[in-house]
């Protein structure tokens, strides 16, 4: 069996037209939705995604306010920054790009965000929204997980899904997600016994670990949708260096049904779920009804 391969850029493509459409329909009742990204140091990998994410905000019709700060900034001034953005009432979304550096303490900041402007759906009012099924500003990447496991498969009720890797940021927000769907969900991670076998029970497989080509082809149940969610820059010979997920994409392909690339799989959905997260908390605060931006499921 060769896999198909999921392709996240096209998804990706067409949930940000969705978007588009829904900021030129709040244009036309004078609102135009803003995202605020701080980033806080000079790492390069980061000033990229900031940068693409920028691109992408201005793209889809709404406003992009960078914050660029020093490595040096203290927690206090990163708070008291935040403080205004809560404040700005053309301020829809903030974003503070992590990892932070080691003198500020993230789960502070992230405590410090207005839940209504947490385009991230990483304070834990959104979190608990989530796991209580309470309209939340969900995490981005998770979402894009679910919505690309919809798009080869009619329905996620019933299915037995794995998670591998239990972050706050990943791991457990798709976990919740999955379990909203009516999957039945196993969340494993570096103690589980027998990684392999629990991974071979899944008819869905999730893979949030940020190890290297870890998941083999004879972990993947034949038949079964792998999303993989890593991304890991490894370098080969003369400086060269490529981008590689969580589970070997040529042997899993081989065993499953279905399955997302690296790059050009979950990362693309991170970024459109994130300019949709930002219409949705536009439209929110306002008192705007909600509108549907999922792309259409299979
Ligand atoms: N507060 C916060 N929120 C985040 O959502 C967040 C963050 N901090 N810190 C960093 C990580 C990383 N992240 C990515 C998003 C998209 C791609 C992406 O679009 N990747 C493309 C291209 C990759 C490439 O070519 O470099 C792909 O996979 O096809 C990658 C990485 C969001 N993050």
């Amino acid at each position: 069996m060769t896999a198909i391969r999921i392709d996240g850029k096209a998804v990706a493509a067409s949930l940000r037209a969705r978007v588009a459409d829904a900021v030129a329909d709040l244009a036309r009742d004078g609102v135009v939705p803003g995202l605020a990204v701080v980033l806080v140091g000079d790492d390069p990998a980061s000033r990229v995604y900031v940068g693409s994410k920028k691109k992408m905000t201005v793209a889809a019709g709404m406003r992009s306010i960078d914050h660029m700060l020093p490595a040096e900034t203290g927690e206090a001034e990163l708070l008291a920054l935040i403080d205004r953005l809560n404040r700005d009432d053309d301020v829809d979304g903030i974003l503070v790009q992590l990892p932070l550096p080691p003198q500020i303490d993230a789960s502070r900041v992230i405590l410090a965000i207005d839940p209504a402007k947490d385009v991230d759906g990483f304070h834990p009012v959104n979190a608990g929204r989530l796991a209580t099924g309470q309209p939340a500003l969900v995490p981005c990447t998770p979402v894009g997980c679910v919505m690309l496991a919809k798009t080869v498969l009619p329905s996620l009720a019933g299915l037995d899904a794995v998670v591998v890797g239990r972050s706050n940021i990943v791991g457990k927000p798709v976990a919740q997600l999955l379990l909203a769907e009516s999957a039945t969900v196993t969340v494993a991670h570096s103690r589980t016994r027998d990684l392999p076998a629990v991974c071979r029970s899944a008819d869905l497989l999730v893979a949030a670990v940020g190890r290297p080509e870890m998941i083999r082809g004879d972990w993947i149940k034949p038949g079964a949708v792998v999303i993989d969610v890593g991304i890991n820059r490894i370098e080969g010979e003369g400086g060269t260096s490529r981008l590689v997920g969580d589970v070997a994409y040529d042997e899993a392909a081989a065993h499953a049904a279905a399955i997302t690339p690296v790059p050009g799989g979950v990362g693309p959905m991170t970024i459109a779920c994130l300019l949709a997260n930002t219409v949705k908390a536009a439209r929110a605060r306002r008192g705007l009804p909600e509108v549907v931006l999922e792309v259409a499921a299979f």
